[in-house]
């Protein structure tokens, strides 16, 4: 059955997707190589659905190659290489009966930089996505003008940008631009939003809005995010895992939980010291 909401127009009705219990994902002993260099070992980390999980840990302890595992953009590198099991609802991403683009829909990912097609309008950014899944229709109409609106609400994007959806990606100020790859990644209806580091580039002011979408998408799609600032670790994350490589090990996770045991009763010392500023 089609859900549908109205909007502040008494005459105009959008569709919107039913909610949903978004799959959580699994990950299995992973370990991961460039080369001959192993970066991870044995991690298992369970991202609950609906829930969103901050990746936290020193510089080059691999949080970020962990990230990647997780949609299938590490086998991208040359020369890099992995072991373990990522489950989405219970099914390995890296069965080789499934397709690696299925996983990347199901699974997207926000980066640092914010990177919306820049002379494309805000509204084909939002739908660029439909593209590679080979999903968009030629024309907009109706169902794109719902789909455009309901994503860029999610993103919380919406009341910013209803009024020039023609406008180019590149017309929008940095924090604005992320929430548009926010809105992107959504369209897609993602089970899992991968997020790596997204408000490294941008003001606080901006960085707070990012924090409250990702808050409000928590729910309806699981989120797993990296990053380095311990206040928004805190402020966003139900669930926390710290990483860390040292001493001839390669990175692992030294230790994982709810967000508040993490920074109020941190079992680790290394985890104390690190939530609390002391490294890293
Ligand atoms: N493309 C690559 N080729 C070779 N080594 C790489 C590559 N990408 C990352 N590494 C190495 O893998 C290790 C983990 O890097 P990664 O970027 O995953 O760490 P990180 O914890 O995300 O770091 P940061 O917080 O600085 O982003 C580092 O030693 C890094 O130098």
């Amino acid at each position: 059955m089609t859900q549908t909401t109205q909007t502040n127009d008494p005459t105009t009705t959008i569709p919107v997707a039913p909610s949903r219990i978004p799959a959580g994902l699994e990950a299995r002993r992973i370990s991961a190589w460039f080369g001959d260099h192993q970066v991870l070992e044995d991690v298992d980390l369970v991202m609950a659905p609906g829930a969103v999980t901050a990746l936290i840990g020193p510089s080059g302890c691999g949080k970020s190659t962990f990230l990647r595992i997780l949609n299938r953009m590490h086998e991208l590198v040359p020369g890099a290489s992995l072991a373990g099991e990522v489950l989405l609802e219970g099914q390995d991403i890296y069965d080789p009966a499934l397709r690696p683009i299925e996983s990347r829909r199901r699974i997207g990912m926000v980066f640092q930089k914010a990177n919306p097609f820049p002379t494309m309008s805000i509204y084909d950014n939002v739908l660029a996505g439909l593209s590679l899944t080979g999903k968009k229709p030629r024309r907009p109409n109706a169902e794109t003008d719902g789909l455009v609106e309901q994503s860029l609400r999610s993103a919380g994007l919406w009341e910013e940008v209803k009024t020039r959806l023609a406008s180019p990606g590149a017309s929008l100020s940095g924090g604005q631009q992320q929430r548009l790859c926010i809105a992107r990644a959504l369209a897609v209806n993602p089970d899992v939003l991968l997020m790596d580091e997204p408000c490294s580039a941008l003001d606080p002011t901006s960085t707070r809005r990012v924090e409250e979408t990702i808050r409000q998408i928590a729910g309806e799609v699981t989120v797993v995010i990296v990053t380095h600032n311990m206040q928004q670790a805190h402020r966003v994350s139900d669930h926390c895992a710290f990483f860390l490589a040292a001493e001839g090990r390669p990175g692992h996770i030294v230790e994982q939980g709810p967000t508040e045991d993490i920074f109020e009763r941190p079992q680790d010392q290394r985890t104390n010291d690190y939530v609390n500023g002391r490294f890293g």
